[in-house]
């Protein structure tokens, strides 16, 4: 085998299916993708479910655990399975942060933000029920949720199944020694869970919803989510902010003496509230009123730079990554994506590191994102990313290259049939100039995925006569794995993301260390 330079293309959201309703990877016009799995050496690799360290394979696969998985070699379980865990062992109730949590707020309340569905991305609903429950057993007075509205990893509307879900557990609660409601919530793509410092408008949006109370009232929030969907037509990730309202005055301000619980685990879109909450000099935007809580997420989001530094369940400790591999073997490596994907490439990649293992060797790139409705610029930021990526593939200074084209995935969350079309194709033009790029410097190049969501835009119809629903969320879908420029051979068989990064550094001409799933090389 020839020793070269590796790109590695993750076409986010490019996931393979052989099923055609609503497929926009089948559809969509993409003469590189079809030559190059006519040509080169290429499987099927899984992404979702046991395979990327999730509770079970119903469970969808995403970025985050997709990314961890490339970049690290190896299945660690993920958040999602580490709070179930907790749970059911009872640890998390016995953990210090939850005894100070309920300690804090004694004359105070407790508040519940997260997202309020059972998509198992960010966060799981059955969690916020067990705490609830929890709450009331260990003596809690007052308790407010604070709900985020999802339809983006569940169906696109289907906000009101979450929320009488919540409501029923919330009539059987209530009684005269604990008083609980739902005091705030909106679209989860309207506020509060911004990601990368893509858009901190939403995050002030969401301070002044769930923190201050501004915001339009209701007197329930069935009735801002059927108010909202009248007006605006819109899916449940674009409702706008609601505050809950009794007698003229909101149910649920967050006042000096309350503890704060994000129930979220996953790190991305949790981390700028966290900052909000838990940073006393913050400049990000004017939070009008500060007040003094105990704030604590469901996980650590950030290890390097403990955001936030209380947390309820330990997040996964992932060790022996592929840069910290390459770093030591002074290799010089390249990651670059636009906003929307940044942190996947480098954060998530990195095993949820934010810093760099070495700043010499490793240089990341971030192209801005448009702050739009993706459907609306389908191709996104591919062509800017792809002139600096192919700029650096031909300087020749890098050994590994990894790039992310988050087209698949940003707009196949739309539910926008004809604009996800249009992304896939965008990657697929990308992907003819990264050749030509890797054919000049002779470079191997590696295309695969982190998840589906292209390939699956329409919901599953009860009938075949049902008019199609837009889908938005990930699917269960295998990813591919091409090779182009090598003239390796492929092993058969089932594997999946975590068999990456020892095929990357085979091919870089090391043998892969121990504890990393095996190479997908022959
Ligand atoms: O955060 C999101 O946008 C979705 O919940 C998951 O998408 P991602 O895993 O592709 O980022
Ligand atoms: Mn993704
Ligand atoms: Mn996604």
């Amino acid at each position: 085998m020839n020793k070269k330079p590796v790109v590695l293309v993750v076409m986010d959201g490019i996931g393979c299916t052989e099923k055609d309703n609503g497929n926009a990877v089948m559809h969509a016009y993409k003469p590189q993708l079809d030559t190059l799995i006519k040509t080169c050496p290429n499987i099927q690799i899984k992404a979702h479910g046991l395979a990327v360290g999730l509770p079970s394979d119903d469970d969808m696969g995403n970025s985050e655990v997709g990314h961890n998985a490339l970049g690290c070699g190896q299945v660690y379980s993920q958040g999602a399975k580490l709070v179930n865990e907790s749970i059911e062992t009872g640890a998390i109730f016995k953990s210090e942060t939850w005894k100070e949590a309920l300690d804090s707020c004694k004359s105070g309340t407790l508040h519940f933000l997260g997202l309020l569905s059972d998509g198992n991305v960010h966060s799981n609903i059955a969690h916020l029920e067990a705490m609830l429950k929890q709450a009331k057993a260990d003596g809690v007075k007052k308790v407010r949720i604070h709900a985020l509205l999802d339809g983006r990893d569940v169906p696109e509307t289907s906000a009101l199944q979450y929320v009488d879900q919540i409501e029923n557990l919330i009539h059987e609660l209530n009684d005269e020694n604990f008083d609980i409601k739902v005091a705030s919530g909106g679209g989860r793509m309207k506020i509060t869970m911004d990601r990368y410092e893509a858009n901190w408008k939403m995050v002030e949006e969401g301070w002044h919803i769930h923190v201050l109370g501004e915001g339009r009232k209701f007197a329930s929030m069935k009735e801002a989510i059927e108010t909202y969907r009248k007006e605006l037509g819109v899916s449940d990730q674009d409702l706008p902010g609601f505050v809950i309202e009794e007698n003229g005055k909101p149910v649920g301000t967050i006042e000096d003496g309350d503890s704060v619980i994000l129930y979220n685990f996953r790190g991305d879109r949790a981390i700028e509230i966290s900052k909000a909450f838990g940073n006393e000099n913050f400049t990000e935007f004017d939070r009008v009123r500060f007040p003094k809580v105990f704030y604590a997420g469901m996980l650590q989001y950030d290890g390097d730079l403990k955001i936030p530094n209380k947390f309820l369940v330990a997040p996964p400790h992932i060790t022996n990554t592929m840069s910290e591999f390459l770093v030591k073997q002074g290799v010089k490596s390249y990651a670059i994506s636009e906003t929307q994907k940044f942190g996947h490439v480098t954060y998530f990649w990195n095993g949820n590191r934010s810093e760099k293992f070495d700043d010499k060797l490793e240089t990341w790139v971030e192209v801005p994102s448009d702050v739009i409705p993706f459907e609306q610029r389908p191709w996104m930021k591919a062509a800017e990313i792809t002139d600096l990526l192919v700029d650096a593939i031909t300087s020749k200074e890098y050994d590994f290259l990894r790039v992310n084209y988050p087209n698949g995935d940003m707009v196949g969350h739309t539910g926008n049939y004809e604009a996800t079309l249009i992304g896939v194709e965008s990657v697929d033009l990308m992907l003819k100039r990264i050749m030509n790029a890797c054919d000049k410097a002779g470079y191997t190049l590696l295309v695969t995925a982190d998840h589906g969501n292209a390939d699956e835009m329409y919901e599953k119809r009860k009938n075949p006569e049902d008019a199609p629903k837009p889908k938005t969320a990930h699917t269960l879908n295998p990813v591919p794995f091409i090779v182009y420029n090598s003239d390796v051979q492929l092993k058969e068989g089932h594997f999946g993301l975590s068999n990456v990064a020892a095929t990357v550094v085979e091919l870089l001409g090391f043998k892969a260390p121990e504890g990393w799933d095996e190479s997908l090389i022959k």
